[in-house]
């Protein structure tokens, strides 16, 4: 594997008392805007500034397919993901529509859908090929496509960025992809696999009792494989990458670097639901320090999608039974960050208000 490598650095410290303090000294209770303070302070920190802005949002949408899905994993035929993929390209989709509410730039990128995608306008080819292999036998992904979908991810956040974006929101679109996203979950943070599967696109009991046995199976046979890696650190690089590798996806490699990407270019990156929150949850155990620039926007409805924020010490902004996937809780998530960034620019201290500080 010569997987592309990131510099990755924790936003200064020295300016958190300082930013604190600003946060304090506006004409409110101490801590009486919550969240939108937290906010306020990781974007300031983000962007080592006191007067932090948001400028070109963009959105990146990886969409491909999964060999998994040949397992009856999903309620979804395979065929969604490209009749998405095109629907999307023509403005139909749940993206789409709040992309054009909240002002973000889409990219629409196939990394790896089963269909011939090439001359839809709108879509950019980036191919790996027609889906991953099934990882109940075999690793889903080469190491050559492993690291292909992390420069893909990289290339198109750099893209965004000469455009001026310093906030970049990242979505998929793949049938069977909370598959992968439910063993990593498993595999990094040590959650029995059973509160790790749920009814993705919308199966019933029976559907999740079938997926979940799938996966256990899929699981052991990894395991099988990997006599060395058995005593392995769970939190060491070597373990992540070949997790990643083989029950991963093209779409949720590419958003894997993508992810690095934006947060080496100092860039804050909205994380969506289950999928994206395991591929954060992966990155970060590649790169701790990424961490600092993500936030969390929403807890979807989708089993686990609570367990695993809580696994990463985090809580999503928004909590209203979202399980679409696509970044579209990440796009819901946008104008408070906006209403962040505006306190901190807009709203008086105690001493120009001349408001009596009282504390
Ligand atoms: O993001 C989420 O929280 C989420 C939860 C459940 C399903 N999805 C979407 O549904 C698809 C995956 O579901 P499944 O059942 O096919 O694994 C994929 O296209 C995702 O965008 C997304
Ligand atoms: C209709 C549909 C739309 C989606 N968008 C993201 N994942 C999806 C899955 C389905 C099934």
């Amino acid at each position: 594997m010569n997987m592309k490598t990131f510099r990755i650095t924790t936003p200064d410290e020295a300016l958190r008392p300082v930013l604190q303090n600003k946060i304090d000294n506006l004409n409110k209770p101490k801590g009486s805007m919550g969240r939108l303070e937290e906010l306020a302070l990781q974007i300031g920190l983000i962007q080592h500034t006191l007067s932090p802005e948001l400028r070109h949002p963009c959105h990146l949408l990886f969409g491909a397919d999964h060999g998994i899905e040949r397992e009856g994993v999903s309620i979804s035929p395979r065929e969604i993901t490209w009749q998405q993929m095109i629907n999307f390209s023509r403005g139909g989709g749940g993206v789409n529509l709040f992309c054009r509410q909240h002002g973000f730039e889409l990219f629409l990128i196939d990394m790896g859908v089963d269909y011939d995608l090439h001359s839809y306008p709108g879509i950019i080819d980036c191919k790996v090929a027609r889906g991953t292999r099934n990882f109940l036998h075999e690793a889903a992904m080469t190491e050559e496509e492993t690291d292909q979908c992390i420069e893909t991810g990289a290339r198109m956040v750099t893209e965004c960025h000469k455009r001026g974006c310093n906030v970049v929101s990242i979505g998929e679109m793949g049938i069977g992809n909370t598959s992968p996203s439910s063993i990593w979950m498993h595999l990094l943070t040590g959650t029995p696999l059973e509160m790790c599967v749920g009814a993705g696109a919308g199966l019933n009991n029976t559907g999740i009792r079938h997926k979940y046995e799938i996966l256990q199976s899929a699981v052991q046979r990894f395991r099988d494989h990997h006599p060395d890696l058995q005593d392995a650190d769970v939190r060491s690089t070597r373990y992540a990458t070949e997790v990643l590798r083989w029950f991963s996806g093209f779409e949720m490699t590419a958003a894997i670097g993508a992810m690095l990407r934006a947060a080496e270019l100092g860039m804050v990156i909205l994380v969506d639901g289950f999928i994206m929150t395991a591929c954060m949850l992966m990155a970060s155990r590649l790169y701790p320090a990424i961490r600092h620039y993500a936030v969390f926007c929403h807890e979807g409805d989708e089993a686990g999608h609570r367990r695993m924020l809580e696994a990463l010490h985090a809580r999503g902004l928004l909590q209203i039974g979202l399980r679409l996937g696509e970044g579209t809780g990440a796009l819901c998530a946008y104008p408070l960050l906006q209403s962040a960034v505006r306190m901190l620019n807009e709203m008086n201290n105690f001493e120009n208000a001349h408001i009596t500080k009282y504390f």
